[in-house]
């Protein structure tokens, strides 16, 4: 087992993912991601960009290939240590918020902190400061039933960016926000990620979210591509109602260049 090369924060080779029914969602993916660096992992739907992101954070353990934060291979720890490793050195956001229902929003935003030892007062400090930031800070007391669902992945956001990890993933962050919210929320994000020094992953079907990223990585169909041209939504949709395919209008009409 060859150690990856020294600047790469997270480095994956030959990546295989198979989900239960047999389903392959990666094959054969490798990486790197750079200290700080800003990475997009785009791709149509399907492609494989959460399988992936699952399996650089230590979520689910690939069948094959390699997984390395810093020195540490990640593919050969067991459960428990791939948990301690996302507590203490990732952050995830998914695209639709999760969060404790019986904690209000700035709790919820500290959570993870004081999971990781710090004292309620710093991380209800910590908490309130990026739910400021994410313009939430109005609603630091209200519990997620209160508020509405943009508000909710807000407090996922702050949530995420208050324990400042050493990598945050990302996946499609801004998916329920309306689009004149995401450009905003986009820049805090990148903007805290650049400030703080956090390695962020970006997983997005989204040509110009990607465009903020230093690097992007495509995928399709789970293996990685130079580019994938997708054609204008209209079009597309005009495509797959005349072949009569719903649902497949991406990949039916997508090009690439491996
Ligand atoms: N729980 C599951 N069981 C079986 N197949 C799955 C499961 N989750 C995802 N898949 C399949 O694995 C492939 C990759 O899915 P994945 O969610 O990683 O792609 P994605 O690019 O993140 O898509 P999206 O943008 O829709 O989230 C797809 O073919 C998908 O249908």
């Amino acid at each position: 087992m060859e150690a990856p090369p020294d600047n790469d924060v997270l480095w994956a080779r030959a990546l295989h993912f198979q989900h239960q029914d047999g389903s392959p969602a990666l094959q054969g993916v490798s990486l790197g991601v750079r200290e700080g660096e800003l990475l997009a992992v785009s791709g149509p739907r399907g492609s494989g960009k959460t399988t992936l992101l699952r399996c650089l954070s230590g979520l689910v353990r690939p069948q094959g290939g390699e997984v390395w934060f810093n020195s540490i291979p990640v593919h050969t720890m067991g459960p428990l240590s791939r948990e301690r490793l996302r507590r203490d050195r990732f952050g995830w956001i998914d695209p639709a918020p999760v969060l404790v229902p019986e904690l209000n929003a700035w709790e919820n935003a500290a959570l993870p902190l004081m999971l990781r030892g710090t004292g309620r007062r710093r991380a209800k400090a910590a908490a309130l400061e990026w739910l400021d930031r994410l313009d939430v800070g109005g609603r630091a007391r209200s519990r997620p039933h209160e508020l509405r669902q943009a508000e909710r992945q807000r407090v996922c956001i702050a949530r995420a960016l208050a324990v400042a990890p050493a990598v945050l993933f990302a996946d499609e962050p801004t998916a329920p926000l309306h689009r004149a919210d995401r450009a905003q929320v986009l820049r805090t994000l990148t903007t805290a990620a650049r400030s703080h020094g956090i390695t962020l992953l970006l997983a997005t079907h989204d040509a110009q979210t990607a465009a903020l990223a230093d690097r992007s990585v495509a995928l399709l169909d789970g293996r990685r591509v130079r580019t994938v041209h997708l054609p204008p939504l209209a079009e597309t949709a005009v495509a797959a109602g005349a072949a009569g395919a719903p649902g497949t209008e991406g990949r039916a009409a997508c090009s690439l260049s491996a």
